[in-house]
This record gives structure tokens, C-alpha cells and sequence, in this order.
């Protein structure tokens, strides 16, 4: 962008800027749509009815049309200006110690707490929180002033479910759960209930297994494989067909006879 105007006299600078404001007070008023043509033309004709006291010579009078051209063309129009120019004004950043503007306060955080019902709600899938009691929190959440209206609302929902537990749920819980260990070999003084951390899940799932419940507690055989029949004896084993429950698939199995002196005879 040329800056030639910066270095001219200063009457001549008067007679720059007077026609610049001019200019631009034209330019404002006239329509947008035919804004720069009629613009250029009235630049144009200003220059011919110019005193010739005050006139400029041809050459610097096109570059004064060259200077306000381009300042009105190329500069941002004041329109796109945002409104707010003034908002870094009151900050000083020579200052030393500003307070830090206050966040706004929190209006309403008052939240009722109300106690889990915890020994009414089950959820199969969510044995800690029940659905409904979610949707009750989430509605207290939204909706603090019909709070009790909500209540109300979802109350008799929550009855007709507790209690509910299915009974695939239940199977499938069963099937997820650990191979059964009835007491820990590993602490010999240990009770029962104090080492078995299942034992309340165990106690519902004891009408599938009942034949894992006994032994010495660490073999898989009877968890993962199910005996059909014995279809062969030999010297020191007996030989089942069993259905290993993994894979679906039948294997023989020899079961040793003779007693076990040592772990590593197993
Ligand atoms: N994979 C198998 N499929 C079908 N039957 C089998 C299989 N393995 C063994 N048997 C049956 O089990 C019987 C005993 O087999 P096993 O291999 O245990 O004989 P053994 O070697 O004489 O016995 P031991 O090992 O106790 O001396 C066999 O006679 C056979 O009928």
C-alpha cells in the first residue's frame, strides 16, 4: 500500500484528507450496489472542480486518487468492525496485581440427597444402582421443582419391578463365576465363610451344580468336563467317555486307580 501522502507538506496533507473525508462521506451515502463506480467518477470530477489555488499537478493528483483508491478498496470496511472495540481499553498490562475477575456463582446447587434403596431395587445387570433409580436421579437432576411430582410418577414402576431377577440372568451368572473352592486349602484355621468371597452367589447357583460340591476343591474335571459313561477298566485306571463342556467335544479319560504317593505322580 503506498503511503506517498506521510511525506507530502502539511497543507498539502490538509487538502489530501479534506477530500478524503469528503470522499468517504459520498461514498457513504451513496447505494452500495453502484457504490464504486459512482465513487470513481465522483473522484474523478473532483479533481476538475478543485481550485486551481490549492489543485495539485496531474501527476500527484492521480496519485491521490491512487492513495484514496486504494485505502477504500483494500481497507476493512467499517461495517465488519465488531461493535466492541473498546473491551481491551480498561486493561492495563503494564499493571501488576490484578484480582482475577470472579466466575459467576453457582445458582440452585442445592441437590437433595435421599437414601439408596438398595435392599428393595435389583437389577440383574446392574446390581448397584437399579435402572429406575436412575431415571429417578436423572429427573431430579433436570426437573428439581417437580421433584416430588417424579416421585410419585415412578414409584409404582420401582414396586412392580423389585424382586425381579430372571431366571437366565441367573444362569448366566453361574456360568461366569469361578470354579468353586468351599474352603481355602492354602489356610488350613480359616472357617468357611471367612474364605469364600462367592459364597452368597454360590448359595443361589447351588441347584445347577450339584455335583461340583465336594472334593478337595481344586480339581476342574467336573466343572469342565461332564462323565457319560465308563466304557473301559485297565490294570491301575478306569476309562469315561466325557463331554468336555469348552468345546462340545468327546474324549476318554482314565481315571488312576492307585493311590498317589506324591504331587508329581499326578
Ligand atoms: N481313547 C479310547 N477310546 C475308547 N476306549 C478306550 C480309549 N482308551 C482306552 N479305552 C478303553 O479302556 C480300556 C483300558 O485302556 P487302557 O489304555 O487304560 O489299558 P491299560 O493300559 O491296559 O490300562 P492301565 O494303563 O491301567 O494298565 C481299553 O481296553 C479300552 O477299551
Amino acid at each position: 500500500m503506498k503511503r506517498r501522502g506521510a511525506k507530502r507538506p502539511s497543507n498539502k496533507m490538509k487538502g489530501t484528507l479534506g477530500k478524503h473525508f469528503q470522499v468517504q462521506f459520498h461514498h457513504h451515502q451513496s447505494s452500495s450496489a453502484t457504490s464504486s463506480s459512482i465513487f470513481t467518477r465522483n473522484l474523478l470530477d473532483f479533481g476538475s472542480q478543485d481550485d486551481p489555488s490549492t489543485s495539485v499537478p496531474d501527476l500527484d493528483a492521480a496519485d491521490d486518487k491512487d492513495f484514496i483508491l486504494s485505502q477504500d478498496f483494500f481497507c476493512t470496511p467499517d461495517y465488519i468492525t465488531p461493535d466492541n472495540q473498546n473491551l481491551m481499553n480498561g486493561f492495563d498490562c503494564n499493571k501488576e496485581n490484578i484480582p482475577c475477575p470472579k466466575s459467576p456463582e453457582k445458582l440452585n446447587t442445592l441437590k437433595s440427597k435421599r437414601p439408596r434403596q438398595d435392599g428393595i431395587l435389583v437389577n440383574p445387570l446392574s446390581p448397584t444402582l437399579s435402572g429406575s433409580q436412575q431415571i429417578v436421579e436423572l429427573a431430579s437432576d433436570n426437573f428439581d421443582a417437580d421433584e416430588g411430582n417424579l416421585e410419585k410418577a415412578i414409584i409404582p414402576g420401582v414396586q412392580k419391578t423389585k424382586n425381579y431377577v430372571s431366571q437366565s440372568a441367573v444362569a448366566l451368572r453361574c456360568r461366569v463365576m469361578p470354579p468353586p473352592c468351599i474352603k481355602n486349602p492354602y489356610l488350613k484355621d480359616a472357617s468357611e465363610v471367612d474364605t469364600d468371597p462367592f459364597g452368597n452367589q454360590r448359595s443361589k447357583c447351588a441347584g445347577f451344580f450339584p455335583a461340583i460340591i465336594g472334593g478337595d476343591g481344586l480339581s476342574r474335571y467336573h466343572t469342565d468336563f461332564h462323565e457319560i459313561e465308563q466304557i473301559g477298566t485297565g490294570h491301575f485306571s478306569r476309562v469315561f467317555k466325557v463331554l468336555k463342556r469348552i468345546d462340545g467335544c468327546l474324549y476318554a479319560v482314565k481315571h488312576s486307580t492307585r493311590p498317589l504317593h506324591q504331587e508329581t505322580e499326578r
